[in-house]
């Protein structure tokens, strides 16, 4: 096996740190040092980890400094056009938005016109407002974003919501959504031909993960003369397993299914005559 490496980033503490960590551990990979190490090795993979700040990585994989990164899309959007933005993740969702005070008569984005607008986001909204042809003040803050109207920074706001209960309790209503975000496995246009034969493998890995996270392994039991029909609402990878059950007349049908199509599916599955439903989790899905 090689001796190269491949250097991904991770967010050194904020909210994709466990996730991320998580993700690496459940495809195998493990990681030796803690954090305070900066920089760690998995001894069961060609993998480098960097702890860093999130706002810095993307300046990191122009320069070809870490070869991929775990980050979210919106800071990719603010600042790393020229990354490739790779995988989704599935995790770290979010939406970055504009919000108004909620006493705020807001009935389109022209009410923004020549206000006052505080965020950490000036290029994401300079793009959104020039695209509309609006143009307002930016006040650019690193945090707590949401307080500037009650303390007379700006008249609107843009930042990250997720719950929106950060906007609820500083009195703000979210108007636009500007973009949705996730984390991404994000890879740096320096990568070099030998990394990037890592990477395919860690990609590789991380999508029988994914797959595995967001699918359920099914059981049920059905009457042999339903058994066409039920096997058209649970087609699964290739088809669904069918084994006689010791009750003549019954077969026990075994697939693989999306958790939501799970629960479309379920009230048509019992009107065919579906029993005894069982949905266990999968720990790894290799397509
Ligand atoms: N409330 C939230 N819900 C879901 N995802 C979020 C939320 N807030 C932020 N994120 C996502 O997680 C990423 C990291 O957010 P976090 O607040 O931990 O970092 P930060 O303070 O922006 O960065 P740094 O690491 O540079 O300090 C964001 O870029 C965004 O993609
Ligand atoms: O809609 P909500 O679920 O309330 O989430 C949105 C909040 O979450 C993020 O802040 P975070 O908690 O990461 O704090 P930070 O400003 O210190 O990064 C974001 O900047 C918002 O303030
Ligand atoms: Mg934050």
């Amino acid at each position: 096996m090689s001796k190269q490496k491949l250097r991904i980033a991770v967010q050194k503490s904020g909210r994709l740190f466990e996730d991320s960590i998580r993700i690496l551990k459940e495809a195998g990979i493990s990681i030796n040092n803690g954090k305070e190490q900066l920089k760690a090795s998995s001894d069961n993979f060609p993998l480098e980890v960097m702890y860093l700040r999130n706002g810095d990585i993307p300046q990191y994989l122009r320069d070809g400094v870490v070869d991929v990164a775990i980050i979210g899309e919106n800071v990719l959007i603010e600042k790393g056009k020229d990354i490739i933005k790779g995988d989704k993740l599935g995790f770290s969702k979010c939406r970055v938005s504009l919000a108004v005070p909620k006493s705020f008569k807001y009935n389109s984005i022209k009410d923004l016109d020549g206000l006052k607008i505080a965020t950490s986001y000036p290029n994401t909204v300079n793009e959104f407002l020039m695209e509309k042809g609006i143009s307002a003040e930016l006040h650019i803050i690193n945090g707590s974003v949401e307080i500037a109207p009650n303390i007379g920074l700006a008249d609107a706001i843009c930042d990250i919501v997720s719950s929106g209960s950060t906007l609820f309790k500083n009195g703000l209503k979210e108007v636009e959504i500007m973009l949705k975000s996730e984390a991404v496995l994000a890879v740096s246009p320096e990568i070099s031909q030998e990394r990037k034969e890592i990477l395919e493998k860690l990609q590789f890995r991380l999508k029988s993960v994914l797959n595995a996270r967001t699918s359920k392994y099914i059981l049920l039991n059905a009457p042999n003369n339903k058994l066409d029909d039920i096997i058209r609402l649970l087609p699964g990878m290739r088809s669904p397993t069918v084994l006689p059950l010791a009750e003549e007349g019954w077969s026990s049908v075994h697939t693989v299914i999306k958790e939501d199509r799970f629960w479309e599916v379920l009230d048509e599955l019992k009107a065919n005559g579906a029993e005894g439903i069982l949905v266990a989790p999968i720990e790894k899905m290799v397509l």
